[in-house]
């Protein structure tokens, strides 16, 4: 495999699991430093000791505790040059009619202001070094807003705006921002899902199968790779033919 991030430092939220996980060791095996920041403690030190880097535990709707983080990280490191925002949680599957208030805010603190805490916090250094890379991990929910999911599909949205924005504030500063959307793929947050929503997703992927947590590790390789220099404020879609734009 060749070595696209050798000397590259990276941090991955949401790394300890899944889609994160994924992306952690791909970036670590084409030479990348990483930090796996994650609230679970104990499969951030696993996943850590498992590619050879920092476990970092942290709770990313905390603005003070990401602070905390990227400062760790930067100590550590010398330096960022690359975020992967994984991190994130699905909420109820329900009805707006029946959708809890709570529970709604709570989607939106992990997958949107957790994103935009981690986003801000990587900055100082990236502009600091005059390079960057931040991908965030939006869903093709944010495109197309499924039903019953409701809270997710608007912090998705959320996320491709944010990330548009950004990427334009960024494009004479050398940092890219993009978002990728993937479609369905089996992982531990399909426990937080109503087996009819898994099913419900995997009928709206003109391929017939869910992705693979390495087909989403790929793509992101690519937007997280030097390669991807004239790429910015761009949503990377990997829906198996669903997404229509
Ligand atoms: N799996 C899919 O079908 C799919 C498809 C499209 C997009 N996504 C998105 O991809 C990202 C990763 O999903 P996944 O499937 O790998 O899920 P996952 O549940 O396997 O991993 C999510 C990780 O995020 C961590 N996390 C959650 N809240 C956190 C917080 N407040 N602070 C720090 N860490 C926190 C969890 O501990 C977990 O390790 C999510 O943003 C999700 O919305 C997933
Ligand atoms: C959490 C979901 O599995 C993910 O976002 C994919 C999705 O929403 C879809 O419709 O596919």
């Amino acid at each position: 495999m060749q070595k696209r991030f050798k000397g590259r430092r990276a941090i991955v939220t949401g790394g300890a699991s899944g889609i994160g996980l994924a992306c952690a060791m791909r970036l670590a095996q084409e030479g990348a430093r990483v930090a796996i920041w994650d609230m679970n403690a104990d499969a951030a030190k696993t996943a850590a000791e498992k590619l050879g880097g920092l476990a970092v535990p942290v709770d990313i709707t905390s603005l003070e505790d990401v602070g905390r983080a990227a400062d760790e990280t930067k100590k550590a490191f010398g330096g960022i040059d690359i975020l992967v925002a994984s991190a994130g949680i699905t909420g109820p599957t329900v009805p707006v009619t029946e959708f809890p208030m709570n529970g709604f805010r709570q989607v939106f603190d992990v997958n949107l202001f957790g994103l935009v805490h981690c986003n801000k916090a990587v900055l100082p250094a990236m502009l600091e070094s005059g390079y960057g890379r931040i991908v965030n991990i939006a869903s093709i929910a944010g495109k197309e807003g499924n039903p019953n999911a409701s809270a997710y599909s608007a912090s998705k949205a959320a996320v491709i705006g944010f990330t548009k924005s950004l990427g334009k504030e960024l494009a004479t500063k050398n940092i890219t921002v993009n978002a990728v959307t993937p479609a369905a793929v089996r992982t531990p947050i399909f426990d937080q899902l109503p087996q009819s929503h898994i099913d419900f997703m995997l009928s709206k992927i003109p391929m017939g199968r869910f992705g693979t947590v390495e087909e989403i590790a790929a793509i992101v390789a690519f937007a997280a790779s030097e390669e991807s220099s004239f790429i910015t404020g761009q949503v990377l879609d990997a829906s198996g033919g669903r997404a229509t734009y």
